[in-house]
């Protein structure tokens, strides 16, 4: 029999939604896992339905709670985190979503965004959010639907209509309907939200010509943001944490000192550093994000964006055919010496940052008779080395921190041949903890605070625990010969797309 408190934390990812049930020393109990459907309705777009996130949610939280029914009585606290952009507008007496939920990785605003930059305004922009403009945030997504679903706009000028990125919309549904609420983290991704002074910004909604009434209330990481509905789970329970799931891993990795870098491996890959209190926009077009606030104190965070990691070695499971399981393409990236000389570019939906094109697809080259499959699960594995290093010395320069070591978690993780080949192209350390459900633990640490099961951030730091360290093993003239060849392959890319 179980008395000790628990935390539930609900990680809704673009690939799958989990529920996770933590103790109160920030251990796994049990773990509930969904993989989520996307759509591809036309080329460049990708959605998802609001209904099946919910459902899915709901379905992980029951199947976690049912399986571990002594702890029901005993969670303490629900933390939620989230893929983050990704737009929902619903009808806010119904619940009913007015339109799919256009996913981050959707492009379909991308001309949109370029006329914006073409007029000069993305100065500004930066200035006010820490963003750009990239067809990636939720404000043009929430434009689109605006203008080309049928009757939208007024209902939403007549206050019918709630906007919210995934986590806003399960608070609403976690809460009956009561709580229209989000985080800083989460609201500072839709360009709509001045991270400096902490508000929605007033020029932005003009901007983008968005009406204020369907915008959320903006909270701290750790706060009381509403009781479950009792129907849900037999009783009201606290939601005590939210983030975007990126913010969240930050948190779980334990980045608190300003110069800690975590990378986080799922669909996508987003390395973020700590940069203390003080908002820096980034001079090499990476992201000021918030990295947390907590007691109305905000931590900054500059971040690099990569578009796909996970979703390549899917691609090639379920596209390609070339494995069952992506965890088999660990061995096979291992069977050969190398990758015989290609590279794959997994631009499937643009590039993020630093290069920031809406407009390229993916690419695989050098190609030759002898090249055989396995050379190309090797360079897909390999290409998240190479994203990841385009992006580590510009997080360095913006931070003002060399990044000794880099914490990583995320599914990909669990590839070993990827982490021995990103401590070899960083030529850093990679550090892989204990628990890589960095994610749902950054959730569980801010629910957690809020229900005063943690003092502070830092005593949640004793908890963190090493599983494996990599460490480079190439030589350096062997290392800047497999990065000129990426760096070549991405010139080309950028070269042909553009004419
Ligand atoms: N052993 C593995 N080797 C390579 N890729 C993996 C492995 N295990 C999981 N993945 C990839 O990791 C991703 C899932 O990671 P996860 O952190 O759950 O993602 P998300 O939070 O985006 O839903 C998938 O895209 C999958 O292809
Ligand atoms: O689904 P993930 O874990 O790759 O995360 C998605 C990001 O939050 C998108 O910004």
């Amino acid at each position: 029999m179980n008395n000790q408190p628990v935390i539930l934390a609900i990680d809704q990812g673009t690939t799958s939604t989990r529920a996770i049930l933590f103790s109160a020393t920030l251990e796994i109990l049990a773990v509930q896992q969904k993989e989520l459907k996307l759509h591809y309705p036309h080329k460049g777009w990708v959605e998802q339905n609001p209904e099946a996130i919910w459902q899915d949610t709901l379905e992980v939280c029951h199947a976690v709670l049912e399986h571990n029914v002594s702890m029901v009585g005993s969670v303490a606290a629900i933390g939620i985190t989230n893929q983050r952009e990704t737009t929902i507008l619903w009808d806010r007496k119904t619940g009913k979503p007015v339109y799919p939920a256009i996913v981050w990785q959707d492009r379909r605003t991308d001309i949109g965004c370029e006329q914006l930059k073409a007029q000069g305004y993305e100065p500004m922009v930066t200035a006010r959010t820490g963003l750009l403009f990239d067809p990636y945030f939720s404000a043009t997504k929430i434009a689109w639907i605006l203008d080309n679903v049928e009757g939208v706009r007024s209902r939403a000028m007549r206050g019918e209509l709630a906007f919210g990125t995934v986590d806003c919309y399960l608070l609403w549904h976690l809460t009956g309907g009561k709580v229209h609420a989000t985080d800083v983290t989460n609201a500072a991704r839709t360009l709509l939200f001045n991270i400096v002074e902490q508000k929605w910004d007033a020029d932005l909604l003009t901007l983008f010509n968005i009406p204020e009434t369907i915008l959320p209330e903006v909270r701290d990481n750790a706060a009381r943001f509403g009781m479950t509905d009792r129907i849900l789970f037999g009783r009201g329970i606290p939601i005590g944490g939210m983030a975007g799931d990126q913010h969240a891993a930050l948190i779980g990795q334990r980045c608190f000192r300003p110069g800690m870098v975590k990378s986080t491996y799922g669909t996508g890959c987003f390395a973020l550093m700590n940069i203390g209190s003080d908002f820096k926009p980034s001079q090499h077009r990476l992201l000021t994000t918030p990295a947390y606030r907590l007691n109305g104190k905000m931590v900054y965070a500059i971040e690099g964006s990569i578009f796909i990691a996970g979703a390549a070695i899917q691609w090639l499971r379920d596209e390609l055919e070339f494995f069952q399981e992506v965890a088999a393409s660990d061995a096979l990236a291992l069977s050969v010496p190398d990758s015989n000389e290609v590279y794959f570019v997994p631009a499937f939906t643009g590039l993020g940052a630093p290069y920031w094109r809406p407009d390229v697809r993916g690419m695989i080259s050098g190609l030759s008779r002898d090249t055989t499959r396995v050379h190309i699960v090797r360079a897909a594995l390999e290409a998240q080395g190479y994203q990841t290093r385009d992006l580590m010395a510009a997080i360095e320069e913006d931070g003002g921190h060399h990044a000794e070591i880099i914490r990583v978690d995320g599914g990909l993780v669990a590839n070993k041949f990827m982490c021995q080949f990103l401590a070899d192209i960083l030529n850093k350390p990679v550090e892989v903890p204990k628990i890589t459900e960095a994610t749902a633990l950054g959730a569980a640490i801010l629910a957690g605070l809020t229900v005063d099961l943690f003092a502070d951030l830092e005593v949640t730091g004793c908890y963190w625990q090493r599983d494996k360290i990599y460490t480079p093993t190439i030589t350096e003239t062997e290392r800047e010969r497999l990065y000129a060849g990426w760096k070549a392959a991405v010139q080309s890319l950028l070269h042909a797309s553009r004419n």
